[in-house]
């Protein structure tokens, strides 16, 4: 039989006799790569002097055993860190994982002692973390990551508002949208908090003017209905929320008579669906635009304003039209009064910034700023949680380590979003845009390749309708996290008279049985004791072993709603810091927003002056020629102001 082959690596180790000496220790091979090897995380974040002898001619023969590469040492010698990945708690944890791999959630349930300890509690929520595949020894092994990744010191400076978006060189302080006004954090030697609170007395009191009706529209009608336009950020946290309390009776009543609508995409179809049997006369728009230069939000608004004066003429703008914004320069530009616009900050990220005047304003315009200040108020008791809580009680701290658990070492890419609640119906979407915009990076905070994946793939659906749809996939095919997320009292109550149990129960029903049949399974002996035809066994058996968290709400309240959304907020913060990247830029976008300008401008040209594509690849230039050629609604070089009436109902001449 042959010997196995000796790695590059192992046989430098053994053949390449290395001696350094450095401030009088002698080193030698093998035991001086062994404890490099083994003490990899304090050497790459702290030993200045480990790293002079890396730097120094004599450490080459140690730097080749240790496959370092050059720019490495470089870079740590310049500050850069090493990936989390080669930090001793890291390796650990990938040691750890042959353990788990040896346990069943089937047995691991069983040990009620380790359930308890895995059932966490605050301000009335549950987070259930026993069917996570984790005994206590894992969940240590983590909270020694997160103190590898300095976790505790990553919370505190974004709550002092240290400028941890290093790209952009900006605080991070979204928590201090929602803060008590006696509170104080500080941004750039600031407190912030009073100029928050002066932009939320100011939309108290313009929704309140609003729903009163004593502002009313151009031609002296009250405007009862709001379209609210922007993309991403600036639309998917609003649209959660509004879809949350929508149901709420208490919310419910608040906005009898009112309409909210969202335009988000710039698909001329989504203008259609959003001004839908709307007068211009009731209507009232809020352009929300951090940046107020997103092309499909300012298309949007070009057209809705087209819309509103081609009725009302250009003075109506000033009744009918108000902006949310932090470039307050290009909203006054865009025709807004500033008295009309609401401002928020740099400091606030996109998607992260529902809770600022891009949210609060419609919110409070539909239900009333009393109901959206408690919003704010459930969003605050997780911020307060969060920077507080010891790490191995901290609710976002610990749903975010068992994500990295899933995604680094078990290796399960995505997460489901399940909630059993029809309202939470946008929990789903949105948390996408948190989670995947912030984490889904390809580079450290230094600008270092990882060499592991980062962020995870979300998606999700109410239960139960995602029963019926891809859970076979969840329970029989691949390996996704679930999030279930259930509420003690619903928005609504139906018992019908027979019926076994109340509607929501039933709903509850399956919250409960879905966790447990996907850590469980069920097993060719069971099978077989039901008299399950052979061929049909391995088709009905379940391998469980299957990990999913439950989250249980007393109710979905503004205030409930406020928690949840702070909880995975946090937690994909958590993600990003452990995982050692920067969570709140976004570089990825743009990307294909500028090759959207290069078709743009070519389209135009082919349009208007027939002139031919240039600089497209043989597809793209194929494929556009195809669309240019083919029939349009919409005649070039001879642009409406507005487009055909039976296109968009409204949109008459
Ligand atoms: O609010 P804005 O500036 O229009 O940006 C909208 C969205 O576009 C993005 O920049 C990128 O898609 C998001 O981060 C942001 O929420």
């Amino acid at each position: 039989m042959q010997a196995p082959a000796v790695p590059a690596v192992q046989q430098q180790q053994q053949h390449c006799p290395i001696s350094v000496t450095s401030s009088g220790s002698r080193f030698t091979t093998p035991a001086v790569v062994q404890a490099f090897r083994l003490s990899s995380s304090c050497f790459f974040h702290s030993s200045s002097s480990s790293l002079r002898i890396l730097r120094s001619r004599a450490d080459q023969p140690l730097r080749r055993a240790l496959s370092i590469p050059h720019h490495r040492i470089e870079a740590m010698a310049s500050g850069q860190h090493a990936p989390i990945s080669e930090s001793a708690a890291w390796a650990d944890l990938k040691q750890h994982v042959k353990t788990i791999e040896g346990t069943h959630l089937r047995n691991l349930m069983q040990d009620n002692n380790r359930c308890e300890e895995l059932i966490k509690e605050y301000d009335g929520i549950v987070v259930d973390l026993s069917r996570q595949r984790v005994i206590h020894d894992t969940v240590d092994k983590l909270l020694n990551l997160a103190e590898e990744a300095k976790l505790k010191e990553k919370i505190d400076q974004m709550f002092d508002g240290v400028h941890i978006n290093e790209t952009e060189n900006r605080s991070v302080l979204h928590a201090a949208l929602r803060a008590p006004r006696d509170e104080v954090i500080n941004c750039d030697g600031q407190n912030v908090v009073p100029a928050v609170w002066d932009v939320l007395d100011k939309i108290d009191a313009f929704s309140d003017q609003i729903r009163s009706g004593s502002w009313l529209g151009s031609t002296g009608k009250p405007l009862t209905d709001v379209v609210a336009i922007g993309i991403g950020g600036s639309f998917l946290g609003p649209l959660f929320v509004h879809t949350a309390m929508q149901t709420e009776p208490g919310c419910a009543q608040a906005a009898k008579g009112r309409r909210l609508r969202f335009l988000a995409n710039v698909d001329p179809i989504d203008v259609a669906r959003a001004l839908l049997d709307l007068n211009q006369e009731t209507t009232l728009v809020v352009i929300v635009s951090k940046t107020f230069t997103t092309a499909e939000t300012m298309l949007n608004a070009r057209t809705v304003r087209t819309w509103i004066t081609s009725a009302l003429g250009v003075e109506a703008v000033s009744k009918h039209m108000v902006a949310v914004s932090t470039n307050l320069k290009l909203v006054k530009e865009f025709g807004i009064d500033p008295a009309n616009a609401f401002g928020f900050w740099d400091w606030v990220g996109g998607r992260y910034s529902v809770c600022s005047a891009v949210g609060v304003l419609p919110l409070a315009l539909q239900y009333g700023f009393s109901h959206v200040k408690k919003f704010l108020q459930g969003a605050w008791s997780i911020d307060d949680h969060f920077r507080s809580a010891p790490l191995e009680s901290n609710l976002p701290v610990l749903l975010g380590l068992m994500s990295v658990w899933n995604v680094s070492f078990l290796g399960c890419p995505a997460r489901a979003i399940l909630p059993y609640c029809q309202a939470l119906a946008k929990l789903a979407p949105h948390i996408q845009q948190v989670s995947m915009e912030s984490n889904g990076k390809g580079v450290s905070l230094d600008g270092v390749p990882l060499p592991f994946g980062t962020g995870e793939i979300d998606f999700g659906e109410p239960g139960t309708n995602g029963q019926h749809s891809f859970y076979q996939l969840i329970h029989q095919g691949r390996v996704i996290p679930c999030d279930f997320i259930g509420i003690i009292k619903s928005q609504q109550s139906v018992y019908l008279k027979g019926e076994q149990v109340s509607n929501h129960d039933e709903l509850m029903c399956n919250f409960f049985a879905q966790a447990d049949a996907l850590a469980y399974g069920k097993t060719r002996e069971e099978l077989v004791a039901e008299k399950v035809p052979e061929a049909l066994i391995p088709h009905k058996m379940f391998s469980g072993n299957r990990q999913s968290l439950s989250i249980l709400l007393p109710n979905l309240t503004p205030y409930t709603v406020g928690q949840l959304l702070a909880l995975y907020e946090h937690r994909v913060a958590v993600q990003g810091w452990i995982w050692g990247i920067n969570s709140f830029d976004q570089w990825g976008v743009e990307l294909g927003k500028s090759l959207a300008g290069k078709v743009r401008t070519q389209m135009n040209a082919a349009r208007t002056k027939t002139q031919p594509l240039s600089g497209f690849n043989y597809s793209t230039t194929t494929l556009l020629t195809r669309y240019l050629q083919g029939k349009t609604q919409l005649l070039y070089p001879d642009p409406h102001d507005v487009f055909p009436s039976n296109v968009l109902p409204g949109f008459e001449k």
